[in-house]
């Protein structure tokens, strides 16, 4: 392995490694009969000291990835380098990838503290108590280094298995959910010290999470995994503005983006869609055809009112309005509509259910799916 390490003071950092899924498949076999292919043919490249995070929802293959990183699945297809070195026929160990599964055992009969150096132990570091320390204490979790497993909480188990995985400053780190079991307090602290320790020692680290909060504020990029595929891969930015498919807009986002009909009409050298009796807003995709039926996405946080009557926009009857300090939000019925349309609403102008409300957005932030395959129209 082309590892490079130095010794800095009390802590042994590493060069930071690039990570390649190329073309990764897994097929899961039962009994060497029934199939399931989990993981279709993964691209990803990730810079090295990067944090990606792989957000999608229950059973897309978000573990099946990682576990195929770290080893703990045979690669069915493709391959996975770390730096220049593939990696995809190598034993677990000899991967140099530090893991924080939520399922990943600690050693029952050893303290945290043991548990914590045993990794440690093996590679003769000598200040492996300092280490411990330091660690224990940024991860909040100093109280706990006299304790065995079986005493701890599933959120005290949580901050010990990510612990053990940072313990040795690994070139790339795979974390399944690691903040799931904190508290919402805690979760934020942790997550924070760990974005720092993550810039710090440069790991290049893969982040699996269904907790799109999680994945916006610990990553550089979002991969959005849905059916064992990458959706789309992207900045937080890019993933939010600007969506590849219907599956991403839907998926990224809260609250959700409004997903209605509407059909394709050219005006005056302009372009618009058509949303329900009579709304119609501006849009940028000048490739789509005249007439054409598509899926309209409008996120609630695009929608601006005070559209006066001659320019392009959606009306309806607020059915709700709720009130969330900040800013409001109204649930409106559009005529010809299906579902109503949520729109983010500012907090100087509180409105009430009854009232009619004329909102638009930006050609830029009106989204164009296709019906079938949702993907994006520009
Ligand atoms: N050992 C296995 N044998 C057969 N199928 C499996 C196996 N492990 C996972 N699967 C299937 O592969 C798919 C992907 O599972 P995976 O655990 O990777 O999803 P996930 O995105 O991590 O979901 P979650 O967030 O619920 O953990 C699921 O449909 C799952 O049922």
């Amino acid at each position: 392995m082309s590892t490079l390490t130095r010794t800095d003071g009390s802590a042994q950092h590493t060069v930071a490694q690039s990570l390649v899924l190329d073309r990764l498949h897994k097929t899961y076999t039962s009994r060497g009969k029934t199939s399931f292919e989990a993981v279709k043919g993964i691209e990803l490249s990730i810079e090295p000291g990067e944090m990606v995070a792989l957000l999608g929802p229950s059973g897309c293959g978000k573990t099946t990835t990682l576990r195929l990183v770290a080893g703990l699945e045979t690669v069915t297809d493709g391959d996975i380098r770390i730096g220049a070195t593939s990696v995809a026929d190598l034993p677990p160990a000899k991967r140099n990838v530090g893991v924080g599964f939520e399922s990943y055992a600690l050693y029952p009969p050893l303290s945290v503290r043991q548990n914590l150096r045993y990794g440690l132990r093996a590679r003769k570091v000598r200040d492996a108590d300092q280490r411990v320390d330091t660690l224990a204490a940024r991860l909040e979790m100093t109280e706990l280094l006299d304790h065995r497993p079986a005493d701890l909480s599933s959120g005290q188990k949580q901050r010990v298995a990510l612990a053990r995985a940072l313990i040795r400053n690994p070139p790339v780190l795979l974390l399944d959910e690691p903040l799931s079991h904190l508290d919402a307090a805690q979760r934020q602290r942790v997550r924070r010290e760990l974005k720092v320790l993550q810039r710090e020692f440069g790991y290049t680290t893969i982040v699996v999470t269904h907790d799109q909060l999680e994945a916006l504020s610990l990553a550089d990029r979002i991969a959005v995994m849905d059916g064992g595929v990458i959706q789309q891969f992207g900045t937080p930015d890019e993933i939010f503005d600007d969506p590849a498919n219907r599956f991403v807009a839907d998926f990224v986002g809260e609250p959700n983006i409004n997903l209605v009909d509407g059909v394709v009409q050219r005006s005056g050298g302009k372009t618009f869609v058509r949303v329900g009796d009579a709304g119609m807003l501006p849009v940028t995709a000048t490739g789509v055809a005249d007439g054409r039926a598509v899926t309209v996405g409008l996120r609630p946080q695009d929608c601006h009112t005070g559209v006066g009557a001659e320019q392009p926009a959606l009306e309806g009857e607020v059915r709700v309005y709720e009130n969330l300090l900040e800013f409001g939000q109204a649930t409106v019925d559009v005529p010809g509509v299906d579902e109503p349309v949520v729109v983010q609403t500012p907090a100087d102008e509180r409105l009430a259910g009854g009232d009619v409300l004329r909102f638009a957005a930006d050609a830029g932030q009106v989204y164009l799916f296709d019906d079938d395959s949702g993907e994006r129209l520009r």
